[in-house]
């Protein structure tokens, strides 16, 4: 199968400072891929890349065969910190993402919007502002706005580092069962080892900066494609686990 996001002799320097050297990567559509590697190694600069935010110094990265010179609706991006707009309520906040959209009428908007309001358990707070809603939920509005404004790559840089663990739990599961539900081609930066290993499909170790990449794990040949919670207690995942512990040891010599 043909790479969907492909990382083309993409290197990035800052100045003087040499943070993703070379690299040639290729990430296949639908599928759920953690970029795992020690704190300050390059990862957000990669994803960046990917968005158009930021652009290679050398090489290019392509999606769906074309060269990404600038964002567009098609990546959207998930931040650790809150990115929903407090003076909008959760529905608009759902509908922003499509204001500009003249492709679909304002019936098909209406109906998008509680299409992700329903998905994401949020209809009974369609009214709410997101000061009045839990953490949890406001990390959902804001994949629920990327996903209604019509972006099939999801750019998630730590998007839960900042929830408890049992929300945390939650919405690992909710993500990976609405990934697969809408098809949806997915890069996610994490630390937490246990959240790379149940959410990924592939992990992407990288080196410390410059980063490159060091260990490329097939987590769905292992786990397969449904990661119930109750995975987590199985020998397999433990095993998985500790291999991409022993790796980030050996491989990066740091704690990621
Ligand atoms: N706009 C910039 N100008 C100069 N240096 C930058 C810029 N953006 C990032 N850097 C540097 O590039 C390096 C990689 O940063 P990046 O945020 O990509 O790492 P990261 O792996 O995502 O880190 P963390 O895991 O801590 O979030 C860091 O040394 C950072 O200081």
């Amino acid at each position: 199968m043909s790479a969907y996001v492909q990382f083309a002799d993409t290197a990035k320097s800052f100045g003087s400072v040499e943070v993703v050297r070379k690299t040639n990567l290729g990430l296949e559509r639908n599928s759920l891929v953690v970029f795992l590697g020690p704190s300050g190694c390059g990862k957000t600069t990669l994803m960046r890349m990917v968005g158009g935010l930021d652009d290679p110094t050398s090489g290019s990265i392509l999606l769906g065969g074309e060269k990404v010179v600038r964002p567009d609706r098609r990546r959207g991006m998930v931040f650790q910190s809150y990115s929903s707009f407090p003076w909008l309520t959760v529905e608009r906040n759902i509908a922003f993402g499509m204001r500009y959209r003249g492709d679909i009428t304002s019936a098909q908007k209406s109906e998008r919007t509680r299409h992700y309001l329903d998905l994401f358990g949020l209809a009974d707070f369609a009214a709410s502002y997101p000061n009045r809603i839990s953490g949890g939920m406001r990390q959902r509005v804001a994949i629920a706005r990327t996903l209604a404004a019509g972006s099939d790559v999801l750019l998630m840089d730590e998007p839960f580092g900042a929830l408890d663990a049992l929300t945390r739990e939650r919405l690992q599961v909710e993500l990976r069962l609405i990934q697969i539900r809408e098809e949806k081609t997915v890069i996610f930066v994490t630390h937490d080892v246990e959240e790379a290993v149940f959410l990924a499909d592939r992990i992407i170790l990288f080196s410390r900066r410059p980063a490159s990449v060091v260990a490329d794990i097939d987590v769905a040949a292992e786990l397969g494609p449904q990661r119930p919670l109750e995975i987590r207690e199985t020998q397999k995942f433990f095993e998985l686990r500790n291999k991409v512990l022993h790796l980030i040891r050996n491989e990066t010599g740091t704690a990621v």
